[in-house]
């Protein structure tokens, strides 16, 4: 997230010498940049309107490369599981916009006159794609984009309105100058904002354009928000403003069945971490851990699963922490795994034990040495007057173990196993009947029993 503040605006002159630049010196080429500008606008879409609520797309494609991204962005879209259907009125006759035609017709993608358009468009489409414009726009809106950008200046809430790089009538520099303009609720600016996405604001502002090399971020003083991970898009202006009330997920997922489970819980937990690992989610082995103290007051927090298998679930950690002091007072303990991509939660509880001393000392010494040194630095959970204190600590320790030598493992330092007696396997399901399987352990009993509990 980026304060729009510290992001920079292009001036017309500038976007389109950009381009120039990208296209000549630099040696991309316009189709290149163009998949990658349609892409940036898919994804961002997709971030903010999901296809369960938001499938009927309707891209509106304009004669330039503004309306190019919307047929590019319009083909992610369907490969994302939207249902786009194209409104492109004045097609450009050049091969890179007849093969983007081709692409979306052997994909099934409707293409819709402007005739055949609803008058209201809130009857068949969820968002539209104004891709009508970009920043050679100039002049008044010519038929038959004006009557098209008149029908966007009087829809109501739905459908919502993402305008790829300009919001289309709107003056590149000047932005609805003279009021009246379209309002779209989502803006891609594409490379860098231009002068007009100053006066934008509707609640979602994306930059896409994942490809400008610091040459041309140097030479126009771009100040650009880095993309995260691999993300083709990213948000800058405030974060939306939203209703936490009405914050909710239908959950869709594969049935979740007594007689496809293993009958052993740690081959089921097995069969669902390694499904977790596969999907690429991050942090699989991270669960909530929950103790209690004495006085029977409980508290939770994140520790990193490190091992599992029949004897016990392992994680590492101070056993003078605040956990630790629970665990020594109650030795009773529950994990939660939360793997939200899958829809899927699994708890696990049951008694804890420290794990032997040398299980520790092998897997401290496997751990980076600088998280050993952070590891002596840390007296976990207790008051620390202000952060140089560990950071000057963990420099005096560095320095000291320079040479390489054994770091010795703290004392108060090392595993918990916890032996699960109960188990429960979560799959989140529509109207939130959810299927529950849960694993118990009878006393002096060894099978497990399984039963289905109410969402
Ligand atoms: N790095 C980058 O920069 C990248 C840029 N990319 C994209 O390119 C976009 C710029 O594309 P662009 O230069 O082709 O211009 P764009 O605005 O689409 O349309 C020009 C067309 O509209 C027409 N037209 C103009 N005014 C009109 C009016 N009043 N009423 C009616 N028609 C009017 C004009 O016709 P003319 O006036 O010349 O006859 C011409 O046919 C940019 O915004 C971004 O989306 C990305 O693809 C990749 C990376
Ligand atoms: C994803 C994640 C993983 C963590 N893993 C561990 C861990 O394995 N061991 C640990 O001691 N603390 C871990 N922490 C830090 C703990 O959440 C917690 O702040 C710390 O252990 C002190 O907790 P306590 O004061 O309740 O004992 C992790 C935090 C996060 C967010
Ligand atoms: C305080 C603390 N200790 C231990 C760990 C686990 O680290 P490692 O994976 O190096 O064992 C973490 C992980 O976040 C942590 O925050
Ligand atoms: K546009």
């Amino acid at each position: 997230m980026q304060d729009s503040a510290s992001v920079s605006y292009l001036s017309q002159r500038e976007a389109a010498e950009i381009d120039e630049t990208l296209m000549g010196p630099l040696g991309f080429s316009v189709d290149q940049l163009m998949e990658l500008a349609g892409l940036s606008v898919a994804t961002s879409v997709a971030e903010v309107y999901k296809p369960s609520e938001y499938s009927r797309v309707l891209a509106i494609c304009g004669p330039g490369n503004n309306g190019g991204d919307g047929l590019v962005a319009a083909r992610h879209l369907h490969h994302f599981g939207y249902k786009p259907s194209i409104c492109y009125p004045k097609r450009t006759p050049k091969s890179l916009y007849t093969g983007l035609v081709t692409q979306l017709e052997s994909l099934s993608v409707p293409f819709v006159s402007v005739d055949d358009l609803p008058e209201d468009l809130s009857e068949d489409f969820d968002v539209i794609i104004d891709a009508i414009f970009g920043f050679s726009f100039h002049g008044a809106p010519r038929p038959p984009f004006d009557d098209i950008i008149r029908r966007l200046q009087t829809l109501q809430k739905r459908p919502v309105i993402v305008s790829v790089d300009i919001p289309s009538g709107w003056h590149v520099e000047e932005g609805d100058h003279e009021g009246g303009g379209i309002k779209p609720d989502m803006l891609v600016s594409l490379t860098a904002p231009k002068l007009c996405a100053k006066s934008f604001s509707g609640p979602h502002h994306f930059l896409g354009g994942r490809f400008v090399p610091p040459s041309v971020a140097e030479k126009y003083k771009l100040e650009l928000p880095s993309y995260p991970g691999t993300s083709m898009c990213v948000r800058i202006g405030k974060p939306p403003k939203v209703d936490i009330s009405a914050m909710r997920v239908n959950y869709v997922s594969p049935e979740l069945l007594e007689d496809q489970v293993e009958s052993d819980p740690v081959l089921q937990f097995r069969k669902w971490f390694d499904e977790a690992v596969a999907a690429g989610l991050r942090e699989t082995n991270a669960m909530a851990l929950s103790t209690t103290n004495k006085d029977r007051k409980p508290s939770s927090r994140m520790v990193l699963l490190k091992g599992f298998d029949e004897n016990g679930f392992v994680w590492f950690t101070n056993y003078e922490s605040k956990k630790g002091s629970d665990l020594s007072e109650n030795p009773f303990a529950a994990l939660l795994f939360y793997w939200e991509d899958m829809n899927r939660q699994v708890r696990i509880e049951g008694p804890v034990e420290r794990i032997s001393e040398e299980e520790s000392e092998n897997y401290y010494h496997s751990r980076p040495r600088g998280s050993q040194i952070g590891a002596i630095v840390s007296k976990q959970s207790s008051v620390v007057p202000g952060r140089h204190v560990l950071y000057d600590e963990y420099e005096e320790l560095t320095k000291k173990y320079s040479d390489g030598s054994v770091i010795p493992k703290p004392k108060n330092w090392g595993g918990f196993r916890l032996k699960p007696n109960l188990f429960e396997f979560w799959q989140g399901q529509p109207s939130r009947l959810h299927d529950r399987l849960q694993y118990s352990l009878q006393e002096g009993n060894p099978a497990w029993i399984i039963r289905r509990l109410a969402p």
